[in-house]
Parts: structure tokens; C-alpha cells; sequence
């Protein structure tokens, strides 16, 4: 088992740092009646929230009902629940049931259809404690913030993680320098997850770790958008802005929404003008970047956009409060531009075993090249639909003409019919295709015997084979890459 999982907090106690968040949670559970407002804990990844919910449930023996994948959050199962209904005493002889939601702040979208309502109307009646948890406050919406009691979760600084890094390697009995436990914790930048992962790279089957055995390439931070776009308009040096570009999850362009969105903040006519100069040449970066199929050019429009609006704002701030761009929901091209880039992407991080950041900054132009060159093998390993290819490709016909004749291929391979006479149709195995589910003409009865080019023509292909070709190979794909 990996450290991160097997050092995890059982209770309370054992939580380092973020004390008076604890204290807020216990007293919360001590005093908890029907009336009480659920926690929404919120701060950074790897700083403990989760392990904190659970070490108080274990405190306080509660059960605990963690609603994380979205299909599970609709309104039918949160009422059920957590609803007046639910006030029944568990198997465990537990009289509550602790309610946790992860990634709250991820409720928009149609994932977790009716989710953001049903949690709404269920945290007013709700007859359970509930925990929401989220790494930004502001990505939930007004209406379900305003009825939670907030619990800041805070970076957590590099002498308090030492210890706890010390502590693990003395109980794993590794001889660990106190140059080798500074430098973890210092890189992890205040996140204990990404520290413990650090130590565990670094020290796993040695029985003693100095300096410069330190592994810190483990860390893959992952920047929120909110604090990419507080940072725009902050203080912030051009390198520190560029770096945090690099970490956060969003495409250029949707970053350009974002810091658009805020952009009205600079009150001073020239420096909104400047600020909308560098948006708008970035956007013709974005343009050029899928015109030609040349991802290069997404860094320049990130660095121009970013360092341009920075400059233009003048580290004055925002003072207003930070919103998902209103084009989105008006715009269901884009959005579903948005949805076939992320569908490819995270086909790409799965076979390449890559974060999808390192994928688009480093690698898009050499995989664009390598689907041009072989554009079969790549639609078959990953699985493409039309528009998958078409993403590599740029050209609408010829991915359509690829995929049909890679359908073709596929209809060829499939075994003959069943010879005429069977007694009885068996029943399809449970993942077989189910395309013969009628029996073509056996080929006895065809009425004369034909040359194979004399064969009638090949039914038309289906509107998006792709969907149906074999499923990815990881081993083959990038073989050498
Ligand atoms: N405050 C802490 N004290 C002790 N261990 C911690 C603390 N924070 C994190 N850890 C370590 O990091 C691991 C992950 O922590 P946890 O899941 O609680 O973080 P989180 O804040 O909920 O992150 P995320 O937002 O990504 O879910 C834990 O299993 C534990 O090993």
C-alpha cells in the first residue's frame, strides 16, 4: 500500500496542522441536531480534508455514506439518504449516518443531473449530518454555500509537514537526513498528500534517505483556474504567472474566457484597452493553433494573454467576485469542440499514462504528426469516432473515409454466418456484437455461384464506425515513443 493511503489519519488527533478547523468540526458533531448546517470544508487538494471527515466519523462512531461518483448524487438517492425518511438506525447500531460529498464544487454539468438541486433541497430537510468537500468555495453555487457552515482548510507549512514525514520514515525504519525531510517538505508547497508521495518515491526499499536521493518530480500540483485569475490580476512576477499556467487543468482558450470574464475590473480606459489587445491576439493564436493543427502556438497565446491583462491591471486586484464564463452555456458548438478534445485527451493520458497538462504542452504537435502519418492505427488503438480523428486530422472528409474503410476491414474480419439448417439460435454471449443479430443470406443460396468481385456491394457503412472499432491496445500505440 502505498504511504499517502496507509499513513492516512485515523482520528481527529492524528490531523496535523489546521487546528481550528479540527475544532470547528468536532464541536460541530458534538452539538449536531436535525437544524444544524452541513460543513462544506473547502482548501486545496492534499491538506487533509477528506482523512479529517472520516477520523471525526470514527470519532464520534458514525457511519459513513460518501456520494462521490455523480451518478450516485441524484435527487433520488441523496433523498433517500439523507431525506426525512432516514432516520433509521444503521446495521452497525450507529444512530448517524455521515453524509459526505466530495467535489461539490463539481456539480454543474449534466454528470450530476439534478444533483446541485437535490442537494439543495436536501440539506434543507435533511435529517443526517452532511460534509460537503471542494477545493474552490466559489465553484459552488451562492445558494448552496450560503447554507453551509464554512471550514477553511489551510496549506499546511513546511514545519509541520517535517514531522510527520519523520515520523513515517522512523515507523518504516528508514534513517532519514534532515536535509532530505527539508527539502520534501519544502517542495510540496503545503500539500501533505504530495510530500507523502515524494517521501515514498524516494524511499521506498532504501534504509536510509539523504539529500540526494530526493525524488521531487512526484509533485503534479494541479492550479485552480480561480487562483490562475487572481493571480493575473494580483502582483505576480511573469514567471510565476507563466508556471501557474502551466499547472492549471483549462485550455488556452477556455483560460482566456476566465480572465476575460474579469477583465471588466480595470477601471483606467487604457489598460482596458491593452488588456483587450492581448486577449484578442491570443485568440488569434488559439484560431492559428487549430487552423494548422500547430499546438506550439497555445503556449505563446497563454503567455500573451496572461502577461498582457497582468500588465494591464497593474496588480490593482479584483473586486469582484471571480465567474465561469456566461458564453459557455450559450455556446453548444464550442461546447462540444470542448468535450471531443477532452474525450481524446483523456484516451491519450490513459494509453500514454501521462496528466493530460504534459500531453498538451509537450507532446500535441508530435502526436499530430504521428496520427498524420498513420491515422488507421491511431483511430483503431484509441478507439476514434469521426470527430476524434478529425481533431488530429483537420480535414472532416478524410477521417470519414478512414474510418469507413477501417469499418470495412472490421466487417471483413467478422466470422461467416451460421451455415443453414441450425436447430436452434444460440444465445449471444453477453459482450458479443450484436450485428448478426439477422443471418444474411447463407451463401448456398445465393443464386449463382459468383466471383468474389462479382460479390454484391457492401452495405453502406454506419454514420460513425469508429465508435465500434477495437478497443485500445496500450502495449502497441506508442511502442518506441
Ligand atoms: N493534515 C494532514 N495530516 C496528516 N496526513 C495528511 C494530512 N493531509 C493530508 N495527509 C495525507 O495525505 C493523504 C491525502 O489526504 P486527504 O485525502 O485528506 O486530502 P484532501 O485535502 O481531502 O485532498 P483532495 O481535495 O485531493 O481530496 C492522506 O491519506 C494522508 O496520508
Amino acid at each position: 500500500m502505498e504511504w499517502a493511503e496507509k499513513y492516512r489519519p485515523e482520528h481527529l488527533a492524528d490531523i496535523v496542522g489546521n487546528t481550528s478547523a479540527v475544532r470547528q468540526m468536532a464541536d460541530w458533531a458534538k452539538t449536531w441536531t436535525a437544524r444544524s448546517k452541513p460543513l462544506l470544508l473547502y482548501g486545496k487538494p492534499g491538506i487533509g480534508k477528506t482523512s479529517s471527515v472520516y477520523a471525526l466519523a470514527r470519532d464520534m462512531n458514525w457511519d459513513v455514506i460518501e456520494l462521490n461518483a455523480s451518478d450516485q448524487r441524484t435527487a433520488a438517492v441523496i433523498e433517500r439518504i439523507a431525506g426525512a425518511g432516514s432516520t433509521t438506525a444503521s446495521l452497525t447500531g450507529s444512530a448517524r449516518k455521515l453524509i459526505i460529498m466530495d467535489e461539490a464544487d463539481n456539480l454543474q454539468g449534466t454528470a450530476d443531473r439534478g444533483g446541485a438541486k437535490a442537494i439543495l433541497e436536501c440539506i434543507k430537510n435533511a435529517r443526517q449530518p452532511i460534509v460537503l468537500i471542494a477545493n474552490d468555495l466559489y465553484g459552488l453555487a451562492a445558494e448552496l454555500r450560503l447554507r453551509c457552515e464554512p471550514v477553511q482548510f489551510r496549506a499546511l507549512p513546511a514545519r509541520s509537514i517535517a514531522p510527520r514525514l519523520k515520523y513515517i520514515c522512523s515507523s518504516e525504519k528508514i534513517a532519514c537526513s534532515e536535509s532530505a525531510v527539508h527539502e520534501i517538505a519544502e517542495s510540496a508547497e503545503g500539500d501533505m498528500r504530495s510530500a507523502v508521495n515524494m517521501l515514498y518515491a524516494s524511499a521506498i526499499g532504501r534504509q536510509s534517505l539523504d539529500g540526494k536521493n530526493v525524488h521531487t518530480s512526484q509533485k503534479d500540483e494541479r492550479v485552480s483556474i480561480f487562483s490562475l485569475v487572481t493571480a493575473v490580476f494580483g502582483k505576480t512576477s511573469d514567471e510565476e504567472l507563466i508556471r501557474l499556467s502551466r499547472d492549471v487543468d483549462e485550455f488556452p482558450e477556455d483560460i482566456e474566457q476566465w480572465v476575460e470574464g474579469s477583465v471588466h475590473t480595470i477601471t483606467d480606459p487604457a489598460g482596458l484597452g491593452l488588456a483587450y489587445r492581448s486577449l484578442s491576439r491570443a485568440d488569434e493564436y488559439i484560431g492559428y493553433t487549430y487552423r494548422r493543427q500547430y499546438h506550439t502556438l497555445w503556449r505563446y497565446a497563454t503567455a500573451v494573454m496572461l502577461l498582457g491583462v497582468a500588465d494591464a491591471s497593474a496588480g490593482k486586484g479584483i473586486h469582484s467576485r471571480i465567474l465561469p464564463p456566461e458564453r459557455w452555456q450559450k455556446m453548444s458548438v464550442a461546447k462540444k469542440q470542448k468535450a471531443i478534445r477532452a474525450a481524446v485527451l483523456s484516451r491519450l493520458a490513459a494509453t500514454m499514462q501521462l496528466p493530460q497538462a504534459t500531453l498538451r504542452e509537450k507532446y500535441m504537435d508530435i502526436i499530430t504528426l504521428l496520427v498524420d502519418l498513420d491515422p488507421e492505427t491511431f483511430a483503431r488503438e484509441l478507439a476514434l469516432d469521426a470527430d476524434g480523428l478529425n481533431f488530429f486530422l483537420n480535414d472532416k472528409s478524410r477521417a470519414q473515409e478512414i474510418l469507413k474503410s477501417l469499418a470495412k476491414v472490421e466487417r471483413e474480419k467478422e466470422p461467416e454466418p451460421k451455415k443453414k439448417g441450425r436447430k436452434k439460435a444460440e444465445s449471444p454471449a453477453k459482450d458479443a456484437d450484436p450485428a448478426p443479430a439477422v443471418d444474411p443470406v447463407p451463401k448456398e443460396e445465393l443464386p449463382v455461384k459468383s466471383a468474389p468481385e462479382e460479390r454484391p456491394a457492401d452495405p453502406p457503412a454506419p454514420e460513425e464506425p469508429g465508435r465500434k472499432t477495437v478497443a485500445h491496445n496500450q502495449s502497441t500505440l506508442f511502442d518506441g515513443f
